[in-house]
């Protein structure tokens, strides 16, 4: 796990070796403790070089261990890896740090216990422990603002943000960086300050320093993280930690960080967010009913994308590409979407300190279908309508070469429609990004029920390649994500019908930590684009069939106030008005609308509706099962392949708090016996809901005793699955 050897004579290189990422489990810590101890012992060596084994330096703590996913007790863990820095930051011959790949979380803790740090250029550094629910417990909030000042840590502490290796040497956080080998850079580096005295670079015994604003800083600070950690313990922990580190000597912050953690380390929102990252590896590990699956199909190399139409989602869509350096013709019409894409390319540029011409060299813009042709893969972004998009896909499938694959962004349309327009249906697949698509880290790849293994592992290897977690579902309307929106979507305006206003249920969804509440986001979207989706499925406008009452559709209870808002031409944000009022068109601040009350009241008075007070579990309880319900129907049909996938849609993608793990999640801690028996009297009480029927995948796990979420994947293997 951890052996050391001498080079060039007097130089210790320690080899920190636990694949795939060289987590620091408590006997990888124990085992190195014992590797530095014993070169510090040998008198032929002057100084300690430490590396990772496999071009990765330290992905951090075990967290399968923190998690308790193992048989090692989690203190066992944090103890033994606190031992390990502290032991190295006392080590009296130099120990210098060559970071490539990654030092994240303890990996860079023990990075900060080195006394020297080198890193390769395309090295990555940060403290992710805030997304795991957790803080640094190594040392790190202490040892962090010593090195790079309060701001710096506080940011990347709170926020989990990591650091390109440029970032980290302008911050100081690293020695030096080189593009050249890092094993080398870093021999020669020790050799060179082999015996340089070392009291100063121990951080824990630096003054940490003391900017003349630090009180107001640290206050602001905790204010930030208090107002956006919406409910989560962690990042508000984080501040107060490293707060500690200008207020405290550093063996009481020390004890202050280990507190600290000690209450978030078994707490249910540590063990919700450590779900959801390793949620987010199984969905990675695809399989179709064939029998293919992410082991034995290999991805198509895409050395050249195009996209068409360049609006909200296509541009995203482009910028994305080209942020991961391929190259992008993209097709459109609109001369501005041209100057737009423009824009955010420069701006991009400048974020990642790259010139714009890196950037802006990398597409081509055409108005031609002809220039697509040399494509490895198109995404086609177009107009929500799948007649233009069949017409669409007929002609790419004549126009682009005759492997080229034909992805389609649809966020709800069939895709089999889709395939069934082209000569090569095995050769299309969805690709549904989220808005604003070069942000939002999740991509649903959409299998028809003739895409090919090669489709799918391309398009799932191209969404990780730009950064983002690629989950594979099956085709049906509004695939997992926007299929389980609907009943969601659905109680809410039947809550307003009962009496709620939209910021009282915005209020308790928010309170429950989701970014926005279910009006807000409807404004932020627009309004329109469910309306359009409602008059093609004839549930609205011209197409609804005559005689049909203003509440009822297909026999079932339905709310027509979206429609009746889109009528008055209240589309949400863009037109200054939607469920909440706005400073004008395009605004951002939503104000309760006295005419929206108003007309709510008139509404329910036209309808004989008597308004009663609704109180906040059940608007939580009823938005929310909603929801899971239809997780398991998808579950049920295998339209998902597991809870794990439904959770990474709605936690990356719609704004679902990670402290809560997701919807199945959700309701697997609340109690499966609890949820059907809610899900069973809101069925009582409106039976002309389907949607609150409970389904049968939830009975069925409740007949079986609840087994833990972790069990349902393999329990679903023996249902319908198309995955
Ligand atoms: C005293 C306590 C102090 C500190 C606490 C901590 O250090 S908490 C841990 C902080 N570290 C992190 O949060 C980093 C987590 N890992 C990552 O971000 C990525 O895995 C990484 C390292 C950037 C590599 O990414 P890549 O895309 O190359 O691989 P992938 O994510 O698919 O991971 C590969 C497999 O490794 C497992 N894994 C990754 N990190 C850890 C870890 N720290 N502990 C345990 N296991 C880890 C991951 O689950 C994958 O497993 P697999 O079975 O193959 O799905």
């Amino acid at each position: 796990m951890a052996q050391y050897s001498r080079v060039r004579g007097s130089v210790a290189l320690l080899r920190l070796t636990n694949p795939p990422v060289n987590a620091l489990s408590a006997a990888v810590s124990r085992d190195l403790e014992r590797a530095v101890r014993s070169a510090c012992a040998d008198s032929a060596v002057r100084v300690l070089v430490l590396r990772g084994h496999g071009g990765t330096f330290c992905g951090g703590a075990d967290i399968r261990e923190l998690a308790g996913l193992v048989d090692v007790p989690f203190r066992v863990g944090v103890s033994s890896l606190v031992a390990l820095v502290d032991a190295v930051e006392a080590a009296e011959k130099p120990v210098v740090a060559a970071i490539e790949g990654v030092a994240l979380g303890g990996g860079l803790e023990l990075a900060l216990g080195c006394h020297f740090r080198i890193a390769h250029g395309q090295a990555r550094l940060g403290l992710p422990e805030v997304t795991l629910g957790l803080l640094p417990a190594a040392g790190g909030t202490q040892r962090l603002p010593r090195l790079v000042g309060f701001p710096a840590a506080l940011e990347l502490v709170a926020t989990g943000r990591d650091v390109s290796a440029e970032e980290a040497l302008a911050l100081g956080l690293v020695d030096h960086v080189t593009d050249g080998d890092v094993e080398e850079a870093a021999v020669e580096f020790a050799r060179r300050v082999a015996d340089e005295p070392l009291a100063s670079r121990r951080l824990s015994t630096r003054p940490p320093p003391r900017p003349a604003d630090l009180d107001t800083l640290l206050q602001v600070a905790l204010e930030r993280a208090q107002r956006r950690a919406r409910g989560a313990l962690a990042p508000v922990a984080c501040v107060q930690a490293v707060r500690a580190a200008a207020t405290l000597p550093f063996t009481q912050g020390l004890q202050l960080e280990q507190e600290l953690m000690a209450a978030l380390l078994p707490s249910n929102q540590a063990r919700a967010m450590q779900y959801c990252f390793f949620a987010q590896r199984i969905v990675g590990k695809w399989s179709l009913p064939g029998g293919a699956n992410w082991r034995n199909s290999p991805a198509r190399a895409v050395s050249r994308a195009a996209v068409i139409g360049l609006g909200t989602m296509g541009r995203g869509i482009a910028v994305s590409l080209v942020r991961a350096g391929i190259p992008v013709v993209a097709m459109e019409t609109d001369e501005k979407q041209l100057r737009v894409v423009t824009a955010m390319l420069e701006r991009e540029a400048a974020k990642q300190r790259r010139s714009p011409d890196s950037y802006l060299q990398l597409v081509q813009f055409t108005l031609e279908r002809r220039d697509l042709g040399d494509a490895d893969l198109v995404v086609e972004a177009v107009f929500e309508d799948l007649a233009l998009k069949k017409r669409l896909f007929a002609e790419l499938s004549s126009s682009c070469r005759p492997d080229t694959l034909l992805c389609s962004n649809t966020s709800a349309l069939d895709v089999d429609a889709l395939a069934a327009a082209t000569r090569r249906p095995e050769l299309v697949v969805g690709m549904h990004f989220f808005a604003p698509a070069h942000v939002m880290k999740l991509l649903e790849v959409v299998c028809g029920a003739r895409s090919s293994p090669v489709a799918v592992a391309t398009a799932m290897q191209l969404g990780k390649r730009l950064g983002k977690v690629s989950v594979a579902v099956a085709n049906c309307p509004g695939f997992a994500g926007n299929r389980m929106l609907k009943p969601y979507v659905e109680q809410a305006s039947f809550l307003l019908e009962e009496g709620a206003t939209p910021q009282q249920v915005d209020a308790v969804l928010e309170d429950f930590g989701f970014a926005m509440g279910v009006f807000r986001m409807s404004d932020l979207s627009g309004l329109d684009v469910g309306w359009r989706v409602r008059e093609e499925a004839g549930l609205a406008g011209p197409t609804v069939p005559p005689g049909e009452s203003a509440r009822r559709r297909h026999g079932c209870r339905y709310s027509p106030l979206a429609d009746l808002l889109c009528e008055h031409g209240r589309l949400g944000q863009k037109t200054g008005r939607g469920w909440y009022l706005y400073e004008g068109p395009g605004g951002r601040a939503a104000t309760p609308d006295p005419w929206l009350h108003d007309f709510l009241d008139q509404y329910r008075r036209r309808h004989g509706l008597r308004p009663r007070r609704i109180d906040q579990q059940e608007v939580l309880e009823r938005c929310l099962y909603a929801l899971a319900n239809e997780g398991f129907r998808i579950l049920e049909e295998g339209v998902a392949a597991g809870p794990e996938d439904i959770d990474t849609i709605y936690v990356l993608g719609y704004g679902w708090p990670a402290h809560r793990g997701g919807p199945m999640y959700h309701v697997a801690a609340v109690g499966l016996p609890a949820v059907l028996s809610r899900l069973e009297h809101f069925r009582r009480l409106h039976p002309d809901v389907p949607q609150l029927r409970p389904s049968a995948l939830l009975r069925h796990l409740v007949a079986e005793g609840s087994p833990p979420i972790s069990r349902w994947r393999e329990l679903l293997k023996g249902l319908r699955s198309q995955l």
